[in-house]
């Protein structure tokens, strides 16, 4: 029996709500006509009642959707572009981007971008610059700030102690690297340390893991973003943990923000906390120790010209002044990640200057300084404060004007065009926004 091509339709959409790619589709004027639910996850939105994919056009402007754009100016397909982010919600996100044009039959129509998150994977294979060829110690980790030194000062008592320990700090902040240092200076030094990147583990890993683990008498055992792993899994871990008894193993867990909060919010199991937390080190982010930027920054040129033979020095005035007031989201894990693509493209330069900045990290600064900062302020939430109509709409056009002019690198008469009204018009209103009207 053949089937009638319209009827597939419910399959199509079923397929693309519940694929595990993320799927981003635009139209020619580079308006959102799918988005699914991974995509979301991603990106970290969590808007499920959005019915309107046009407000999602006022939310995404990131290097995804210069991707985009860019597939529709050229008609070329751009595979394998690797990218490392911070979503909304501060999570730390790798993903490969596919992106390519969509012929109807008339010719192009749009173009659609499927996204493969690979973050689970990137943490295995993650080979930082700075870690390579040498163990793991204290003096690894950049701690000029006098908070970073009081938390190396603590994390060595807490290695001869020999203690459960709980490691807390948003994403990037080093958290790993100073297990590792721990694990290094401490008796345990020399026996096996098994680390469990626990947002990737089902229950076979943890049985598997636990068992060889069992085997040793001594060793360290680090249980990475215990928080990050489904409430049942953590209950799991825990019986697990409980059951290999009285040892000489060193236990390490690290958790990306305050204990209380996620243990009330349910990310994280109460029982666990206890487990681990004899000792609990908090590792400021790097916006609140500024003063450990420019030696980590300093560090890794050095080493990089060590490894490399490269020619770069440091950085141009302006890219100092955007490092320095820029707030790091991803911690010093995001300058390295910037650094680490920053140095891949250089040749015989001394200086990193601003065009050597990727499009993507140049549009982030953006965001974050813009006058109408955040997509999210559009978006209402329980216990906001309510803006007048007229303000609401003027602030939500600023930002939208602002936004296309990005995505169009300037071109009045091209974003006029996609927005649908005249240059002149456009012109008037972008004058308004540029003098604060
Ligand atoms: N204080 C530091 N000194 C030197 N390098 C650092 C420091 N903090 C972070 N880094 C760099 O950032 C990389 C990532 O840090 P790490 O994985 O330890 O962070 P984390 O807090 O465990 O993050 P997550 O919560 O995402 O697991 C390290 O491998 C290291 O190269």
């Amino acid at each position: 029996m053949a089937i009638e091509k319209d009827s597939l339709w419910p399959f199509y959409e079923f397929a693309v709500e519940h694929a595990a790619l993320g799927i981003h589709a635009v139209d020619m004027n580079g308006r959102t006509v799918i988005y699914n639910e991974k995509m979301k996850q991603i990106e970290g939105l969590d808007l499920d009642d959005l019915a309107d994919r046009s407000v999602l056009d006022m939310f995404r402007f990131g290097q995804e959707e210069s991707t985009l754009m860019k597939v529709i100016k050229s008609g070329e397909p751009v595979r394998n572009v690797k990218q490392t982010y911070w979503n909304r919600n501060g999570q730390e996100i790798t993903t490969v981007n596919d992106t390519y044009p969509v012929i109807g039959p008339e010719g192009m129509i749009g173009a659609v971008e499927l996204a493969r998150d690979v973050t689970t994977l990137e943490k295995f294979v993650y080979q930082p610059l700075r870690t390579y060829d040498e163990t793991i110690s204290f003096t690894s980790i950049t701690a000029e700030s006098e908070a970073m030194k009081s938390v190396i000062a603590t994390a060595k008592k807490a290695a001869d102690a020999d203690l459960p320990v709980l490691l807390t700090g948003e994403t990037g902040t080093g958290k790993d690297l100073l297990a590792g240092a721990m694990h290094n200076d401490s008796a345990n030094a020399g026996s096996p340390y098994y680390t469990l990147f626990c947002p990737g583990l089902d229950s076979a890993d943890i049985h598997r893991t636990m068992k060889a683990i069992s085997k040793e008498e001594t060793c360290t055992v680090f249980c990475d973003r215990i928080d990050l792993m489904p409430i049942k899994l953590q209950e799991e871990l825990l019986r697990e943990l409980e059951s290999l008894g009285d040892d000489s193993r060193q236990y390490i867990a690290s958790i990306g923000g305050d204990a209380f909060d996620l243990i009330a919010n349910g990310s994280l199991l109460k029982g666990l906390y206890y487990f681990f937390s004899s000792i609990t080190i908090y590792i400021p982010p790097l916006r609140k120790r500024m003063a450990d930027l420019w030696p980590f920054i300093d560090d890794y040129l050095e080493r990089h010209r060590r490894r490399f033979g490269s020619a770069v020095r440091g950085l141009s005035p302006e890219v100092r002044e955007t490092f320095d007031s820029y707030t790091w989201p991803g911690n010093l894990k995001e300058v390295e990640l910037l650094l680490e693509e920053i140095t891949s493209l250089l040749t015989t330069e001394t200086e990193i200057n601003q065009d050597l900045l990727p499009h993507h990290f140049k549009l982030k600064v953006q965001e974050e300084f813009s006058p109408a900062k955040r997509p999210q302020d559009f978006v209402m939430s329980e216990g906001q404060e309510f803006l007048p109509l007229d303000t609401y709409l003027r602030e939500a056009e600023d930002y939208y004007l602002t936004k296309v002019m990005n995505v169009f690198e300037g071109n009045v008469t091209k974003a006029a065009q996609a927005l649908g009204m005249s240059r002149q018009n456009l012109q008037y209103h972008l004058k308004k926004i540029r003098n604060g009207q």
